[in-house]
């Protein structure tokens, strides 16, 4: 380390440039940020910090700043039904939540060790393991701010019918969390469902870690909350300073500078935080905030320090520790987790505003689930493509190629030196299909491409936002399957099986709208084809 190395460091949370070039590069924004007073002025909830533009809808998110208060009497609240629910059987919890109705609160009862059966996904057979669990054990807490989200909705269709079917009443096992006014609320209210928590309305998804969105699920499979609430709480003051030291000021202004250098990817390697999936978490607060307009970083959660694309990552990209700094780290962030959520969301505030960016809108979001709208209202779905190839278990769409190996070799041809990224989306069980993960390394080590995996429809509600509206240099795999069964959504004219499809064909759909290359890969058998994918990858590109 240098006198450039830099650290704001609060008690256990710190944030260290440790790259002295970065740090250099760093210190004048942070000196702006600091002397701008934008840190007391986030604080105190200012929304004019992005912009006029920006201002309308930055006025009502930006209650996040001091949930370490506000959401303290939830606490009591949430002790209460969990003991309740004790006190009846009732221990299983089932989260049916997208993007940030489920993030934190996966990451929180990971950390802790704690059981949480997290649905975020329209995959048949991911659904199905879930619903064959103890339903007599099971409350299923249902969570959307907008309260209309399809799939959040489908999961509550279907946990309803099979309650019943089991002979125990819906109502009383199922806990809704969303926003004052929304249809779910109003819902829940006809169908006296058993509990509702309002969260507060000004705090947008993303950002919603410490409200009852994060809270409620997360406590009531038995994580510590109150403790989380501490944590923040333990960090806050650190982060309102108007100083350069703020942790958060030290982390805008390095990802910003780097920004400005052309590192438009963050890599993200957990490297000993004792934090469960802080990446996954981090990646929706980073790309749905600042991947818009043509610019943004694209967050990369990669499996570790040894992974391809951290330590040996290119000019291209940013990389951070999640804990102490390891080889081939820029920067490194400490603390636990309460303190972290409320770093990053700070953190990302500010970069937003260095960025010139508006960070509490999703404007590309839209696209992509009228696309899928469109495609499930037609018959058929709008599912009936040909393939341009089959290959034994693997099908090939949107690519002109006889075979696997020409198909891959192809694409991974055009990506190949571009600058831009890989974005490998699996349409599939993300329990049942875990190794499909493998391929992000196998890509990013062979491409020598920033890559990306993300599980369809979940990264839809994630980094989806950056895809569409980011740099607009990424390439884009995606995966489907067949299911072994379907599952039929309750009162709906379609089944999970074809709302998966949908989903992916109408993301193709606005991908390559926006002139992107798309190679959907669809299995026939799920694991014969993931097995010959592999395969074809490790002979293909080389
Ligand atoms: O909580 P809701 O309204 O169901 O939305 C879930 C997620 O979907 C998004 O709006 C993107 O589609 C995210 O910003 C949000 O976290």
């Amino acid at each position: 380390m240098t006198e450039h190395v830099q650290q704001g460091d609060v008690g256990s949370t710190t944030v260290t440039i440790v790259d002295p070039a970065l740090a250099a590069r760093a210190e004048s924004a942070a000196a702006a940020l600091a002397a701008g007073q934008v840190a007391s002025k986030l604080t105190a909830q200012d929304a004019t910090l992005w912009g006029p533009a920006a201002e309308p809808e930055a006025s009502i998110r930006l209650s996040w700043t001091t949930l370490h208060r506000s959401s303290r009497p939830l606490i009591g609240e949430i002790e209460t039904l969990r003991a309740e629910l004790r006190s009846e059987g009732v221990e299983r919890v089932v989260l049916a939540g997208m993007g940030g109705s489920s993030l934190a609160p996966e990451v929180i009862t990971g950390t802790e060790g704690v059981a949480l059966t997290v649905l975020d996904t329209t995959d048949p057979g991911q659904v199905a393991d879930a619903l064959a669990g103890d339903l007599d054990r099971t409350v299923l807490v249902v969570s959307s701010k907008s309260g209309g989200t399809v799939e959040t909705d489908s999961h509550r269709r279907i946990f309803a019918e099979a309650f019943r079917e089991a002979g125990i009443d819906a109502a009383s096992r199922i806990v809704v969390v969303t926003d004052p006014g929304s249809p779910l609320a109003e819902l829940a209210e006809k169908e006296g469902y058993r509990r509702t928590f309002l969260a507060d309305p000004n705090v947008g998804g993303r950002y919603s870690a410490l409200t009852a969105f994060g809270l409620v699920p997360a406590g009531l499979a038995g994580a510590d909350v109150a403790r989380l609430l501490d944590q923040a709480a333990g960090v806050a003051d650190a982060l309102a300073a108007d100083s350069p030291d703020n942790p958060a000021i030290r982390l805008a202004a390095a990802l910003g500078a780097a920004h400005e250098d052309g590192a438009e990817k963050v890599v993200l390697a957990d490297t000993g935080s004792g934090i469960t999936g802080f990446g996954d978490w981090a990646e929706q607060l980073i790309a749905e905030s600042t991947g818009k307009e043509g610019t943004g970083l694209l967050p990369v959660a990669v499996e570790g320090p040894q992974a391809p694309g951290f330590a040996d990552h290119g000019a291209d990209a940013t990389a951070v520790a999640v804990g102490p700094a390891a080889d081939g780290a820029q920067i490194s962030v400490t603390g636990p987790l309460g303190a972290q959520f409320l770093l990053w969301e700070y953190a990302t505030a500010l970069a937003g505003r260095l960025l010139g960016i508006n960070p509490f809108d999703q404007p590309d979001v839209e696209a992509a689930k009228k696309a899928a709208r469109s495609l499930l209202d037609r018959p058929e779905g709008g599912q009936a493509q040909e393939p341009a190839f089959t290959d034994g278990a693997v099908q090939g769409f949107g690519v002109t190629a006889a075979n696997l190996t020409e198909a891959l070799t192809g694409f991974a041809g055009q990506a190949t030196g571009s600058g831009g990224y890989l974005a490998v989306q699996a349409y599939l069980d993300r329990l049942d299909d875990a190794s499909a993960s493998l391929l992000r390394g196998e890509l990013a080590k062979r491409t020598g491409l920033q890559t990306t995996f993300g599980w369809g429809p979940r990264f839809l509600h994630s980094t989806g936002q950056y895809h569409k509206g980011g740099h607009q240099n990424g390439f884009f795999l995606q995966i489907t399957g067949d299911a072994e069964e379907d599952l039929a959504v309750p009162d709906r004219p379609y089944t999970l099986g074809t709302l998966q499809l949908a989903q992916a064909l109408g993301d193709g759909q606005v991908l390559a709208e926006h002139g992107r290359p798309v190679l959907r890969l669809h299995f026939t058998d799920r694991a014969a084809g993931l097995a010959q994918l592999v395969a074809a990858v490790q002979e293909a590109i080389r």
